[in-house]
C-alpha cells in the first residue's frame, strides 16, 4: 500500500505518530492511463474537427455530437484532478495522550441543524444530539447547539424530553462502554443486557411515544409540560407565530455549570436555538442557520473547535472527536488546517443501492484525491472546524463586528446569565447581519444552495487546508432518500447550488484556478459544472436513436479504424470508474446501479437544475432549499428494501427518463429489424449498441410503466405524456434526417 509514508509529527521525534499519510499505489497507473486516454480524447476531437472542416455532410447532428463529446471531454479532463495524487490517511488516537492530557483538550461546540419537524422527525434530531452528547470527551468541554429553522414547539419539546433522558443515557453509555450511542440504533440492535438496560429502554420508549404523539397531534399536550420554565418557553408560540415569521427563541436545556446526570456527574450544555425569522428578510437557509449558531455559541461557550452535523447524521463512534484532535492538536500539523472532514456515510441503504444514493465517489473515493492536493471538499456534515477559520485567512484575520464574537474572546460569564442570553437573542435576530461581513467574509458563505462545498472552497481559496479522515468504523451515519423523486429533488438542488458556485464572483474557473493548485482547482471546476453533464446525456439518449429510426448512420463503421477509438473511449471511461468503485468495497450490482443513476440524473435532475438555474438567474423563478424528507413510509421502505424503484408521483423529472426508455426500446428493435432485413449492420452497429445499453439500463422503467401494480409504479399520466412527446420527437426527426 505504502509507496511513501510521511511521519507527520517529525518535531517530536520520540513520540509515536498521531497520523500518517501515504500515496495510493494506484497513483502511477492513474497517471499513465490519464495520458493514454487523453490521447484518445484528442483523437476524437480531431476527428470532429476534420469532419467540421472537410466533410460535405456536416449536419446539425454532427454539431450536436461534437457538443456532446466536447462536454464529455471537458468533464473527463477536469475529473483527472482527483486521480493524480490520491492519498490514504490513518490516525492513531491511542497516541494522543503522548501529546496532550485530556484536561487540556479544547472545548467542542457541536452544531446540529434541523428545518422541518414533518420532514425531519424530532426523534431523529434528538437521537443525533444524544449520540454526540455521549461522546468520549470531557463533558464539561462539550456543548450541543440545535438550530431549529422549523421554529417548532414539537422540536423544542422533543429536546426538553431528551435533556431529561440524557441524565440516564450518558452515564449508562459511559459506565457500560457502549459503542453505539445513538439510542434508537442501540435498542434496535438488540443489545446485551446490563442491569439497567430494561429501565433505560423503557424510558427511551416512553420519551419516544410522548414525542411522536405530540408530532401526530401537531401540538404539545399540556399534560406533558411539567414545570413553569417549560410553560414559559412555549408561551413564545403566540397566535401570530409562523415558521417564517417569529422572534428568536433560545433555551438552555442543559447547563454544564448546574445540571448533573443521574450519577452526579456534569452534563454537556444543550441549547435550543430558533433564530428570528421574517418574510421580508432573506435567511440564507442552512448557511444562515449555521452563522447564527456561530454567533450564539461565541457568546456562550466560544469553543475553538466546532463540529457541524445535519440532523440525521448520528455519531457511530464515540472516539471521533479524539480522532479529529489527532490532526487539530498535532504540533507539527500545518497551522493552516481549517477542518477535518469525515465522509458522509449512510445507514439503511438497500443492498445494491438502487439510487446510487451513497454517492460513493463524491463522499468516499474523490475526497482522498483532493486531500492529496490540499484538502477535501466540505460535505456539510461530519466536519470538525477550527473556529478561527471562519474569520479570514490563516494570516489575515477578519474581526467580527463585535469583539464578543471574536474566536479569541475568553468567556467568563455563565451561559444563563442575563447578559449572555441578551447577546444570544440579539445575534440571532434576522436583521443582525445587515452591513456586516457575515456570509461574505466571515462565517459560512452565502450565495449557493451547496453552502457546504462553497464555504469549504472559499476557505481554501483564502489559504486554508483540510484533511479527509475515513476511519474503518464509520464516524457518522445518516439517512439517504428512499424515493426517486426525493433523490432527484436533492440532486436538482445541488445542481442549482453548484451552478451558483460556477457563476459566482469566486468561480473556480476564474478565481480558483489562480488561488489553488491547478489540479485542485480542476476538482472544484468539475464539481461546480456537474449539471452540464446533462447536455451529453440528453444528446446520447435521443440523437443516435432518432437517427437509427431513420436508418441514418452517425458513427464510424465497424471496419473503419475510428470505430476502435469509440470502443476504447467507452471502455476507458467505464473501466477506471468500475475499478475505483470495486476497490472502495462496492458490489458489481451496486456499480451497475450507480452508473445507471448517473444517466438518470443527467436526464432529469441535472437538466432540470440547469433550466431552473437559468430561470432563476433571469429572475423568472426563485430557488429555495427544499429539505430532503427523512420520514419513512412503511410500504415505500418495504419496496426500497426489495430493490424496487419508487416512482409513484407524477414528477415532471420522470418525463425525460421515460421518454428515453421508450425511444431506446423502439430504436433498438427497429435497428435490429432493419439490419436483419436490409443489412447495413456495420454502419449502424454503434447506434444499436448504445440503444441496447440504454434498454438494459431502462429495465426498471419498463417494469414501472407496464408490469407493476404497486403504488410505486410509474403514474399513467407520465407514461402517456411521454408517449406523446416521443411521437412528436420522432415526427420532428423525420424532417431532420
Ligand atoms: O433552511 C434550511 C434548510 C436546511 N437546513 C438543514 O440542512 C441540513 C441538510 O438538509 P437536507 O435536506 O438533509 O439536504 P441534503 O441534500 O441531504 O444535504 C446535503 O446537501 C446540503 C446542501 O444542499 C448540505 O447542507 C448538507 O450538509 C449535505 O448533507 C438538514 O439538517 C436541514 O435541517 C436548515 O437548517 N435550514
Ligand atoms: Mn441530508
Amino acid at each position: 500500500m505504502a509507496a511513501k509514508t510521511r511521519r507527520s509529527n517529525s518535531t517530536t521525534m520520540q513520540s509515536p505518530a498521531l497520523h500518517t499519510r501515504v500515496a495510493l499505489r494506484r497513483t502511477w497507473a492513474n497517471r499513465v492511463f490519464t495520458l493514454i486516454y487523453a490521447c484518445a480524447v484528442l483523437a476524437l476531437l480531431y476527428r470532429h474537427f476534420l469532419n467540421l472542416v472537410y466533410s460535405t455532410t456536416f449536419t446539425i447532428t454532427s454539431l450536436a455530437m461534437l457538443l456532446a463529446d466536447a462536454v464529455c471531454a471537458f468533464m473527463w479532463a477536469t475529473y483527472q484532478g482527483f486521480r493524480m495524487s490520491p492519498i490514504r490517511r490513518q490516525v492513531f488516537p491511542e497516541n494522543l495522550a503522548t501529546v496532550v492530557e485530556q484536561s487540556d483538550y479544547p472545548a467542542l461546540d457541536v452544531f446540529i441543524c434541523t428545518a422541518d419537524p414533518y420532514k425531519e422527525p424530532p426523534m431523529t434530531v434528538v437521537n443525533t444530539a444524544l449520540s454526540v452528547m455521549a461522546y468520549d470527551y470531557p463533558t464539561e468541554k462539550l456543548s450541543v447547539y440545535v438550530s431549529d429553522d422549523g421554529g417548532s414547539q414539537l422540536t423544542l419539546f422533543a429536546f426538553m424530553e431528551a435533556a431529561k433522558f440524557a441524565t440516564h443515557w450518558l452515564p449508562y453509555c459511559k459506565k457500560n462502554r457502549i459503542v453505539e450511542r445513538c439510542p434508537e440504533v442501540y435498542f434496535r440492535s438488540d443489545p446485551s443486557c446490563f442491569p439497567e438496560t430494561n429501565k433505560i429502554k423503557l424510558m427511551y420508549e416512553s420519551m419516544k411515544t410522548r414525542v411522536e404523539n405530540a408530532v401526530k397531534a401537531g401540538s404539545v399536550c399540556r399534560d406533558y409540560i411539567t414545570d413553569e420554565q417549560q410553560l414559559q418557553a412555549f408561551s413564545k408560540w403566540t397566535d401570530g407565530f409562523t415558521r417564517h415569521d417569529h422572534p428568536s427563541i433560545i433555551q438552555v436545556l442543559l447547563d454544564c455549570g448546574k445540571d448533573k446526570d443521574a450519577t452526579g456527574h456534569v452534563l454537556p450544555n444543550l441549547i435550543y436555538v430558533s433564530r428570528e425569522k421574517s418574510r421580508t428578510t432573506p435567511h440564507n437557509f442552512k448557511a444562515g442557520a449555521l452563522n447564527v449558531l456561530l454567533r450564539v455559541s461565541a457568546g456562550m461557550t466560544n469553543a475553538p473547535v466546532i463540529l457541524t452535523l445535519d440532523c440525521d447524521m448520528y455519531s457511530n463512534d464515540p472516539q471521533t472527536p479524539v480522532r479529529a484532535l489527532c490532526y487539530l492538536l498535532d504540533p507539527s500539523m500545518d497551522p493552516k488546517l481549517a477542518y477535518v472532514q469525515f465522509p458522509q456515510l449512510f445507514d439503511g441503504i438497500n443492498k445494491n443501492d438502487i439510487y446510487g444514493a451513497e454517492f460513493k465517489f463524491e463522499f468516499q473515493i474523490d475526497p482522498p484525491g483532493m486531500d492529496g492536493l490540499g484538502g477535501s471538499i466540505h460535505m456539510g456534515t461530519g466536519c470538525f472546524f477550527r473556529r478561527r477559520a471562519f474569520f479570514g485567512g490563516p494570516s489575515s484575520f477578519v474581526a467580527p463586528e463585535s469583539p464578543e464574537l471574536s474566536p479569541t474572546h475568553v468567556k467568563t460569564k455563565p451561559i444563563q446569565s442575563r447578559e449572555v442570553l441578551a447577546l444570544a437573542h440579539h445575534v440571532a435576530g434576522c436583521n443582525y447581519e445587515a452591513q456586516t461581513n457575515w456570509g461574505s467574509k466571515v462565517g459560512y458563505r452565502y450565495g449557493s444552495l451547496v453552502e457546504d462545498l462553497y464555504t469549504g472552497y472559499r476557505l481554501q481559496c483564502q489559504g486554508w487546508k483540510s484533511v479527509f479522515c475515513h476511519p474503518d468504523r464509520a464516524a457518522f451515519l445518516g439517512d439517504a432518500p428512499i424515493t426517486l423523486d426525493d433523490l432527484l429533488n436533492q440532486t436538482k438542488r445541488w445542481s442549482m447550488g453548484l451552478l451558483n458556485v460556477s457563476f459566482s464572483k469566486y468561480s473556480p474557473i476564474s478565481c480558483g484556478i489562480r488561488a489553488l493548485n491547478p489540479l485542485w482547482a480542476l476538482c472544484y471546476i468539475h464539481y461546480s459544472l456537474w449539471p452540464i453533464r446533462s447536455i451529453p446525456t440528453i444528446i446520447y439518449a435521443f440523437l443516435p436513436q432518432l437517427a437509427l429510426l431513420n436508418s441514418f448512420s452517425i458513427f464510424p463503421k465497424v471496419s473503419d479504424p475510428w470505430f476502435f477509438l469509440y470502443i476504447f473511449l467507452f471502455l476507458g471511461a467505464y473501466g477506471p470508474y468500475f475499478l475505483d468503485y470495486m476497490l472502495a468495497g462496492g458490489t458489481l450490482q451496486g456499480w451497475w446501479n450507480s452508473q445507471r443513476m448517473w444517466m438518470v440524473r443527467g436526464l432529469s435532475s441535472f437538466s432540470f437544475g440547469l433550466v431552473e438555474y437559468l430561470l432563476s438567474s433571469l429572475g423568472v423563478s426563485a430557488s429555495g432549499f427544499n429539505v430532503t424528507s427523512k420520514v419513512v413510509d412503511s410500504e415505500q421502505s418495504k419496496r426500497y428494501n426489495q430493490g424496487i424503484l419508487e416512482f409513484a408521483v407524477a414528477s415532471p423529472m420522470f418525463l425525460p427518463i421515460t421518454m428515453a426508455a421508450i425511444i431506446n426500446l423502439f430504436s433498438f428493435s427497429q435497428g435490429i429489424l432493419q439490419v436483419s432485413r436490409h443489412g447495413g449492420f456495420e454502419a449502424l452497429f454503434l447506434q444499436i449498441l448504445i440503444a441496447g445499453f440504454a434498454v438494459v439500463n431502462s429495465w426498471p422503467v419498463y417494469e414501472a410503466m407496464i408490469l407493476r401494480t404497486d403504488k410505486g409504479k410509474m403514474p399513467m399520466k407520465i407514461t402517456l405524456i411521454s408517449v406523446i412527446l416521443v411521437w412528436v420527437l420522432y415526427l420532428a426527426s423525420l424532417l431532420t434526417f
